[in-house]
């Protein structure tokens, strides 16, 4: 089974309509209760009708002729009872009766035709909307990302765009419909008797001001519904994602409790909602009765003085029933619209929320990767006036093509920030980086994201299968070059799966093991043949031989490529020409293993946890290139020294690796 990768943002030549200019050149986001742009935003989404016009217009005109039809049938009713009933005209019975049988079969018709041709569209909308929704969520920043609850996503995208499809598959036409059906059929009612039409008016008025008075209520309670569906959307994924964590620490109930508050709140909230609309229906019902109680007494009175007849006192109670629901019903449809409007609203601060890693002008994939770090800050955007503070402060670092360079540091120094402004995750808040010259600001995201490759600690694979995951970032690798890049991950397990590499991975790869997918990671980025290869720790979950065998292999990968390693043992930074240790946001030092080794207490802290060697020392002239770049004497026999003070024996001893104290770190 093949299928194609994830796409990553839609396709330039996909047939669908474009996002509404108003989405895409959106101002910044902002809370929704700053704003009063509510019904703005619905008519926002409005061009999504526009492919789909000619069926959505048909639909309407559908939908106002068997309204049409609705409105004939009392007035037929009252010609077929004033006329040929009256008359004895069994002819004319005959004549009308089929008529009226006509214009309710084609009333029926209609309705059938509305429904047919409205689901086709509104189901399109919600199609359309959703998949630049998705699109947007691509391309938006990581800082986007944090600040927002996957949950709350899921309940946009999901919930909330389903509600807009209610609303324009029903919710609109319906309230339009029945608009226009009131103002016509008050009219006829005044037309046929005028005293009766008047106190069918009147009832009316206090349904109007209940509707209009009971609405920014209704708001209120629609927003914190849907905030808290996200809320408990978010609930689940967390506690499906980390089910391990939580059976581990035996905390089932904990996150039971935890759900129940929050599923809790949504009742709660829901039942406001249903009291509120509750006490309206409560009106909707009584007026009605109470009208039509009223109505037949004085029309019954009327038709015996004479002052209407019979078929027009028919007509009008026929036509005044016919009234309840267009108006009870316009409670329900002034709710759904501000439904709607409270899901258009949650749905545009998504599109509207700031993209500020945009593309540059320059697309083109850089020749050499020379990688260039000018003085680059970086604070994490932060939503609150608090300063959030400096991640990385005053870095600078410059690796020429092909060259690799280890960054170590302590847990917390800036590791991950640091890789993750390379391929523009996050922009650098202040300085800049090069590749061979160009700011990457410059560059469009593709050529850029083309040129550098990241393999992260926590390799995330999606339920793709094995091929799929490995081909993200390069979609036409031939298999030789897949076969290829499995070998330097170390990953041939892939074969021995029950498809091969068709097999279709769990949720998050969790049907593998860490190390299994941080091999799969390895291997997706190795095939993407990068300029640069940023390795965010990736080995970290590999036991000491397989680690050996993906840095024998990887030791090739990185000749041809720049390469900046993240790494917190000896033997990744064996992969290195160079380090650079980063404290506390800023590079302090950079040179060889050894150099660093021999002369920065706190790299030889991190990395040998040695703190008995001499600070400051120089290594031995005599060592050799090799021992200097990897900080140990391989010539060094630790068996055989007796000098219970060496230092190269301590370093050896200390160091762990997966080589073994005496090996020299298997080089
Ligand atoms: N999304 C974020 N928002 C705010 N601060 C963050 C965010 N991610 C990381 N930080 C902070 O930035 C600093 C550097 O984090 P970073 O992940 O780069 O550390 P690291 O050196 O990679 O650590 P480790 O070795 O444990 O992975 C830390 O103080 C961390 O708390």
């Amino acid at each position: 089974m093949t299928r194609q990768p994830i796409p990553v943002s839609r396709p330039t030549d996909a047939p669908r309509p474009a996002v509404p200019a108003g989405l895409v050149s959106a101002p910044a986001l902002r809370p929704p209760r700053d704003r009063p742009r509510r019904m703005t935003n619905l008519l926002r989404l409005l061009p999504y009708l526009k492919p789909y016009r000619v069926r959505w217009t048909a639909m309407l005109v559908a939908a106002f002729a068997s309204l049409g039809a609705t409105i004939a049938i009392p007035l037929m009713t009252k010609a077929v009872i004033d006329g040929p009933v009256r008359h004895h005209d069994e002819h004319g019975l005959w004549l009308l009766g089929t008529a009226a049988l006509g214009v309710g079969m084609s009333e029926a018709i209609l309705w059938f035709i509305r429904r047919w041709l409205v689901s086709r569209a509104t189901m399109g909308v919600e199609r359309d909307i959703r998949e630049d929704l998705y699109a947007r969520l691509q391309v938006l920043p990581m800082s986007f990302h944090n600040q927002w609850q996957s949950g709350q996503l899921l309940s946009r995208i999901m919930n909330d765009l389903s509600t807009v499809r209610r609303f324009l598959s029903f919710g609109i036409v319906f309230l339009a419909l029945n608009i226009v059906q009131i103002v016509v059929v008050s009219g006829i009612l005044l037309r046929l008797y005028w005293p009766l039409g008047v106190v069918v008016l009147i009832s009316i008025v206090p349904i109007a001001a209940t509707v209009l008075h009971n609405q920014r209520q209704y708001t209120k309670f629609s927003r914190m519904a849907q905030d808290q569906a996200g809320v408990v959307a978010t609930g689940v994924e967390e506690s499906a994602l980390g089910l391990r964590v939580i059976k581990s620490f035996g905390r089932e109930d904990y996150v039971y409790d935890r759900f129940d508050t929050q599923v809790t709140e949504l009742f709660d909230i829901q039942l406001r909602k249903v009291r509120l609309q509750a006490r309206f229906w409560t009106l909707l019902e009584v007026i009605p009765n109470l009208t039509l109680i009223v109505v037949l007494g004085l029309g019954a009175a009327a038709t015996g003085d004479g002052r209407i007849t019979l078929g027009t006192l028919v007509a009008f109670i026929t036509m005044m029933l016919s009234l309840v629901w267009p108006i009870a019903s316009l409670g329900f449809l002034l709710s759904l619209t501000q439904e709607c409007m409270t899901a258009a609203d949650r749905v545009t601060e998504i599109f509207d929320a700031p993209q500020p890693i945009a593309d540059g002008p320059v697309n083109a994939v850089s020749p050499a990767g020379r990688l260039r770090l000018r003085d680059v800050g970086f604070r994490f955007p932060s939503d609150d006036e608090r300063d959030s503070g400096w991640a990385l402060r005053h870095v600078d670092l410059e690796l020429a093509p092909g060259e690799t360079v280890a960054l170590v540091g302590a847990t917390g120094s800036g590791k991950s920030v640091l890789t993750s402004l390379i391929p523009r995750l996050y922009d650098v808040s202040e300085g800049s980086i090069e590749i061979d010259g160009t700011d990457i600001r410059e560059l469009t995201l593709p050529a850029l994201r083309s040129t550098v490759a990241t393999a992260f600690e926590d390799p995330t694979l999606f339920s793709l299968s094995v091929r799929e995951n490995l081909t993200l970032g390069r979609p036409d690798a031939t298999e030789a070059q897949i076969t290829e890049a499995i070998d330097v991950a170390q990953a041939q397990f892939v074969h021995e799966l029950p498809f091969g590499l068709d097999t279709r991975i769990g949720e998050q790869g969790m049907s593998l093991s860490g190390g299994q997918r941080q091999r799969l990671s390895l291997a997706r980025a190795v095939l993407a043949t990068p300029k640069v290869l940023v390795l965010d720790d990736t080995l970290s979950a590999l036991d000491v031989h397989t680690e050996a065998l993906v840095e024998h292999a990887l030791r090739n990968v990185l000749q041809d490529v720049t390469g900046i390693v993240v790494a917190h043992r000896a033997s990744t930074v064996l992969l290195a020409d160079r380090v650079a240790l980063i404290e506390k946001g800023t590079i302090t030092h950079v040179g060889t293993h050894a150099q660093l080794l021999a002369t920065v207490p706190s790299y030889r802290y991190l990395l040998a946890a040695d703190d008995e060697l001499d600070d400051g020392a120089e290594p031995d002239p005599e060592w050799s290139d090799d021992d200097r770049r990897t900080g140990l004497r391989e010539q060094h026999d630790v068996d055989e020294c007796t000098d219970d003070t060496c230092r190269e024996c301590a370093t050896l001893r200390s160091r762990p690796t997966p080589y073994g104290a005496t090996e020299g770190a298997g080089r």
